[in-house]
């Protein structure tokens, strides 16, 4: 019998126990390596190829001499953060520096602060009775090594071969010990495939399934590298700050969850992550909270960021993206859609990032749109395309149902589903439920029409205030309010354990869209299901929609097939990345690609962004506002 890869955990909790509590040497005030040089030492250098020695260009790398110490001595955890002359300010006074100024605190630790253990925010988060009831909800069958014969393509240059265990990697004592920490026992097939593509320096578009593990597959690299790095000096500006990596996603709650989860890789290695997220419509005053200037000034190696906000600092010259080396987008077709792509040029093209090729760009989403990976080649150097699984397809884990649907009929219809839920939950308890919505308003009248009739619900939309959306999320994610009626705004990304069905009240207009939404059930090996209500207004949903639900191996009903067999294709418009075969998914291989404008409304046009043209399946319905942030 084949030992499932989630099972393995158990296993190695053990492991943990041993290595947390043995051999693991303590430091000495005598031994003691500053936060910045914690894992170097000439001698154990491992001979790796890495972003630092394939792209020279960076200067102001410092300090041949000390080498790379890789197997570290983690600090006492009792240690905190150590006091001074531990610091990067020490570092820099015994490498011949000058100490002080603006930046000198971003790589050391300050003694006023103590490195908060990320790791027991999971205890806190759940209460003893919500966690049985979700152990006992939870799916059994958890098998990772369905994903074993999961398909791989990749294309480029050179591809570094793939690796089957962390083991296999070297990425550092103390970044292992905190995979181990989040009992990560093997890398999942993108982890696989992407962290050596990117350990080795290489830019990346890479396409996975939801809940597949792509975070880690990103911020793993940059973390590694930039504890690999030597000693980088970064300018002395008063009052910017330069960090090193930045990461870009689409909404705060995703940017929030990137940071938290980079929190806990980068725990105890000096590495410093701070997440910068809102920011002001248009015309309206920039006000960038204290807290996060506080926050930057304590010293910033990874930013997470979203777009408006990354604007805001870099307009007022709160920040400078001089040093960056490493450039992360994360729901990149999203990040390079209608609604953000202007942006996301103006970071990357017109602010001061250093040119592609110099920096390391790595893209990844589960649903690549050709017409968006061409538009992404121009931020990409000699690029590898990876695809794990089938591009923009849905995963075999999630069960999908979808039910012809009035919609005069769909809120009895929903009660129905809830009411038949409940009574299968354990406990009677409510499974928790994600319900998606078109609009904001639809999204208020649903919850409260739900509320008054005895089903606990909150919203989650860009209407919401920042508190009222985290306050929302986090009484879902304990069970409190086990209905969350949400619009596109939490489509992407959140990564909500124990999420047991997700509706698609109101089918989106993009068959990407309906990917995303639904992989926020059946995640992390996981499995889970997924009802839409389809009716005549989702005509052109039709043929991709059943095309999808065939690709994953899902009875399509007999009366969608027709549908779908009568149906202009629509929801995609000729943007899906693949059309249901697997290969030959990077846009350079398709040779005729190039020749057809007709995607970009003329190419390339004097916008320069290459703004796509009407018949170019944005997701949005005319008149329909984004839900993103
Ligand atoms: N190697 C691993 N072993 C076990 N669990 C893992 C591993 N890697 C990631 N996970 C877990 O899998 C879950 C999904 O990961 P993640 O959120 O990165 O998925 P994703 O591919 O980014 O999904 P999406 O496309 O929806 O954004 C998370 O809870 C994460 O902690």
């Amino acid at each position: 019998m084949r030992t499932s890869w989630a099972d393995s955990v158990a296993n190695s909790a053990s492991e943990i126990a041993v290595s947390d509590n043995s051999s693991v040497p303590r430091p000495t005030r005598s031994t003691y390596v500053p936060p910045h040089l914690r894992n170097r030492q000439a001698s154990d250098a491992p001979n790796l190829p890495g972003p630092a020695t394939e792209r020279a260009t960076f200067t102001g790398t410092a300090g041949g001499s000390l080498g790379s110490r890789w197997s570290s001595d983690p600090p006492k955890p009792e240690m905190g953060r150590p006091g001074p002359g531990y610091g990067y300010a020490g570092a820099v006074a015994g490498r011949g520096g000058s100490g002080g100024g603006w930046n000198n605190r971003s790589r050391g630790w300050d003694r006023r602060e103590r490195e908060v253990n990320p790791f027991d925010d999971d205890v806190d988060d759940k209460t003893d009775d919500a966690e049985q009831a979700f152990s006992e909800q939870e799916n059994t069958g958890i098998n990772f090594d369905a994903y074993e014969d999961i398909p791989v393509e990749t294309s480029g240059e050179n591809v570094p071969p793939p690796v089957n265990t962390f083991a296999e990697i070297d990425l550092g004592d103390l970044l292992n010990q905190n995979i181990r920490r989040c009992k990560y026992v093997k890398p999942t097939p993108i982890q696989r495939h992407a962290i050596p593509i990117a350990l080795s320096g290489r830019d990346l578009m890479a396409c996975a399934q939801t809940g597949s593990g792509k975070t880690a597959a990103f911020c793993f690299p940059i973390i590694s590298g930039i504890m690999r790095e030597q000693y980088v000096q970064r300018p002395r500006v008063a009052r910017t700050v330069y960090p090193l990596a930045l990461i870009l996603s689409p909404t705060r709650e995703l940017s929030c969850q990137i940071h938290d989860e980079a929190k806990k890789f980068s725990y105890q290695t000096g590495v410093k992550v701070v997440v910068a997220y809102g920011g002001a419509p248009i015309n309206q005053q920039v006000v960038i909270p204290s807290s996060l200037l506080r926050e930057l000034e304590r010293g910033v190696d990874i930013l997470v960021a979203t777009p408006g906000r990354l604007v805001d600092l870099l307009e007022r010259a709160r920040l400078s993206l001089q040093m960056i080396r490493y450039l992360a987008l994360d729901e990149a077709d999203r990040m390079l859609d209608m609604g953000f792509e202007p942006q996301i040029r103006k970071i990357v093209e017109q602010m001061d990032m250093p040119n592609r090729g110099v920096r390391q760009t790595m893209l990844f989403s589960a649903t690549f749109p050709r017409e968006i990976q061409r538009l992404a080649s121009d931020f990409l150097s000699n690029y590898i395309f990876l695809a794990v699984g089938r591009v923009g397809s849905s995963t075999d884990l999630i069960v999908q149902r979808v039910e012809f649907v009035h919609e005069s009929d769909k809120r009895s219809h929903l009660m129905d589903l809830l009411h038949a839920q409940r009574e299968n939950g354990a406990h009677g308890k409510q499974a928790l439920t994600l319900v998606f919505v078109e609009t904001k308003k639809g999204a208020d009248s649903l919850e409260h029409w739900l509320c008054i009739n005895g089903f606990p619900a909150t919203t989650i939309h860009g209407d919401r205030t920042q508190q009222e959306r985290e306050l929302a999320l986090r009484s879902f994610k304990t069970g409190k309010t086990p209905i969350l009626v949400a619009t596109d705004v939490a489509a992407r990304g959140l990564d909500i354990p124990h999420v047991a069905h997700v509706v698609n009240f109101d089918l989106p207009n993009d068959i990407d869209d309906y990917v995303h939404r639904i992989g926020r059930t059946g995640r992390a090996g996981k499995s889970g299901l997924a009802t839409a209500f389809f009716n005549e207004g989702n005509l052109s949903l039709a043929r991709p929609l059943a095309e999808l639900m065939q690709e994953a191996s899902q009875e399509v009903p007999a009366w969608l097939t027709r549908y779908a067999s009568r149906a202009p294709y629509g929801g995609s418009k000729g943007r899906r990345s693949g059309g249901g075969r697997f290969g030959g998914r990077d846009f350079r291989r398709e040779s005729s690609f190039g020749k057809n404008l007709d995607y970009y409304g003329g190419g390339n046009s004097g916008s320069g962004y290459g703004v796509p043209s009407s018949n170019y399946g944005g997701g949005y319905a005319p008149g329909v506002t984004s839900a993103w942030d």
